[in-house]
This record gives C-alpha cells, sequence and structure tokens, in this order.
C-alpha cells in the first residue's frame, strides 16, 4: 500500500473550552481528491489549518507529507499549496505579479518563475490578463488567480477551503473544470466544502464533518449507496394555517412505510422527502393516498440526502 500523504489520529482542535475537532482519523492517498463535507462551523478550516502546518494540534497524531506539522512546518509548508477561504492576493499588484513575488518566497529562480507564472496563468484561463491589475477582477477570476498562486511551488498537495463559496454558479463550474483538470495530472487534492454538489464532482474520497466529528466516510457513490435509497420524492403541500410543519401529511404517507413501497421519510419545514427506491411507484402511492401535494418531483439521491440521513438537518439551512 502506498504511504498516506496525510494522515491524522485522534485530532484535536479546543479553542478555550470549545473542542471544534473533536478527535479525527483521517488518511488521504497521494493523487487523490480528498474532502471534508460539512456545514458552516463543522471544524474544517480548523482541521485544514493543522494539515497546512499554521495551527498547532491540541491532542493527537498528525504526519503530513511523512513529517511532523509541530517540528517540520517549514519544510511541510514548501510542499503545500494553499487557497484560503478568502482570497488574500496583493490588489495593487497585476495578476502575473502576484505570481511572481510568491514565488520568490520559495526561492525559485527567475527564469523558472517566469516560465512557471505563463504556464500557470495560461492553466487558468488568465493569460491574457498577466499585465493587469487584481483589483478590478471578476469574484471567479480572483480565484483562480489564488489556484494558480498556490501552484507556484509545484506542491504535493493543494488544501483548498471552500474553494468556490460566493462565486455565481457559471464561475463555479468553470472552476470545478480546473481542479478536474489539476486531479488528472495527478495532484493530490483535499478541500473542504458545504456544497454537496461541489463535493459529488470533485471527491474521491469524503468525510461528512458535523459538530467536529466524522460522521462516515466514503466515496460519494458509496455514501449514497450505504446512508440513502436510489431515488427521492419531494413533495410540497400547503401549510394549513395554524398548523405547524406538515404533520397531517405526514400521517398520511405513513402506510407507505408499511406498504414498502417507502423506506423512510424526513419533514423539511417545507416539504417532505420520501426515500424510495422508485420514485415513480412512490409517487402512484401517494396519488393512491388522495393527498394532493402542490407539486412533486423524483430526482436521484444525493450527498445532502446522506447528510440529512446522518445528523437529522440540512447542509445548508
Ligand atoms: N480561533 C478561534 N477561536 C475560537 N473559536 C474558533 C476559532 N476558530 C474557529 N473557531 C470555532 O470553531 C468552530 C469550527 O470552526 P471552523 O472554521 O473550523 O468550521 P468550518 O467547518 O470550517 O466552518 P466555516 O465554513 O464556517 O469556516 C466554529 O464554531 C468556530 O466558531
Amino acid at each position: 500500500m502506498q504511504e498516506s500523504l496525510i494522515r491524522a489520529r485522534g485530532l484535536v482542535k479546543r479553542f478555550g473550552d470549545f473542542t471544534a475537532v473533536d478527535g479525527i482519523d483521517v488518511e488521504v492517498a497521494p493523487g487523490e481528491a480528498f474532502g471534508f463535507l460539512g456545514p458552516n462551523g463543522a471544524g474544517k478550516s480548523s482541521t485544514m489549518r493543522m494539515i497546512g502546518a499554521v495551527s498547532p494540534p491540541t491532542a493527537g497524531e498528525l504526519r503530513v507529507l511523512g513529517l511532523d506539522p509541530a517540528v517540520d512546518g517549514p519544510a511541510i509548508r514548501a510542499r503545500l499549496g494553499v487557497v484560503p477561504q478568502t482570497d488574500n492576493l496583493d490588489v495593487e499588484l497585476t495578476v502575473a505579479e502576484n505570481l511572481l513575488v510568491y514565488g520568490r518566497y520559495f526561492g525559485l529562480p527567475r527564469a523558472v518563475l517566469r516560465e512557471r507564472t505563463a504556464e500557470l496563468l495560461d492553466f487558468v484561463q488568465l493569460a491574457d490578463r498577466a499585465d493587469q491589475r487584481v483589483e478590478p477582477l471578476s469574484g471567479g477570476m480572483k480565484r483562480r488567480l489564488t489556484i494558480a498562486r498556490a501552484l507556484v511551488n509545484a506542491p504535493d498537495v493543494v488544501l483548498l477551503d471552500e474553494p468556490t463559496t460566493g462565486l455565481d454558479p457559471q464561475a463555479r463550474h468553470v472552476l470545478w473544470e480546473r481542479l478536474y483538470r489539476l486531479k488528472q495530472r495527478g495532484v493530490t487534492l483535499v478541500l473542504t466544502t458545504h456544497y454537496m454538489d461541489e463535493a459529488e464532482q470533485l471527491c474521491d474520497r469524503l468525510v461528512v464533518m458535523d459538530k467536529g466529528r466524522i460522521a462516515a466516510e466514503g466515496s460519494p457513490a458509496e455514501l449514497i449507496r450505504r446512508f440513502s435509497t436510489r431515488e427521492v420524492c419531494e413533495l410540497r403541500f400547503p401549510v394549513v394555517e395554524g398548523e405547524v410543519g406538515l404533520e397531517r401529511y405526514l400521517d398520511a404517507l405513513r402506510p407507505l412505510l408499511e406498504q414498502g413501497v417507502v423506506e423512510r421519510i424526513e419533514a423539511l419545514p417545507d416539504r417532505l422527502l420520501l426515500y424510495t427506491p422508485d420514485g415513480d411507484a412512490a409517487l402512484s402511492a401517494v396519488a393512491g393516498t388522495g393527498l394532493h401535494p402542490l407539486s412533486s418531483l423524483v430526482r436521484r439521491s444525493s450527498l445532502e440526502d446522506v447528510f440529512l440521513h446522518l445528523t437529522g438537518r440540512s447542509l445548508v439551512e
């Protein structure tokens, strides 16, 4: 078996009395795209900062690239690329200068740095902006530049903390496509996200994190297989005045559980989710109860459903 690039055992991070990361085990193999999926406050960034050797663990074992962050912080940081949650580009400089200045920290010879800058700007589709200032760039472009900057030292592992938060859908897709290519080149990616579609698109393997702990681990497909059904029926109903939630509809649908058409029902404030192997069969059964949903749709299960099942809450609330 190949040696892990990152290995954590019982990793803990406390801030005073508060435990942000509560004894997690993580293993990331070379070439893998590994994700921490969880809502805000789950402890994802705290974990990334420990892996990035910028925040010491309170307890537990941690090895990054075979080294101990407590002792070998500088050696680890030299071989990592870091994309922080908020861009910290130098907005006064040009696009190319941001890479050149950053690259000097790593002691790269000028000629190598120039060549690499051109290549990376090409990779993140910013070559035509090389001599423009950073400030007026769109959010998506700044994010791509931050990724290029994280690649200046040709890192073994790239850490990305919420890489597409705050971007519009089109910018997110462009970024995913670039990250996918990076992965194809064999770069190990470790990312945090609270977007289930991002985790599904990019991660070979992920851990679902909640309140500092790992609730489950696996590939997106494995997690869906293990913790959800193949399909989900989403039903919206009119809210009856004076009633809280959708209890009356839930009662009417319970027989579907006994009949085995539906395996599980989750109630969200505005809709009911019927977990089922066969969405069309479940919809027919709903029609048979005499209920008339305002709308209904059948979709495949996603990591959002996995999270809901594991924690009883939505990922994005
Ligand atoms: N320096 C700190 N001092 C005190 N509490 C902190 C500190 N950093 C993080 N926390 C707390 O630890 C918890 C986990 O934070 P963390 O940033 O790791 O979560 P996250 O999953 O990355 O979520 P987010 O996307 O909001 O950053 C939060 O409740 C946060 O308030």
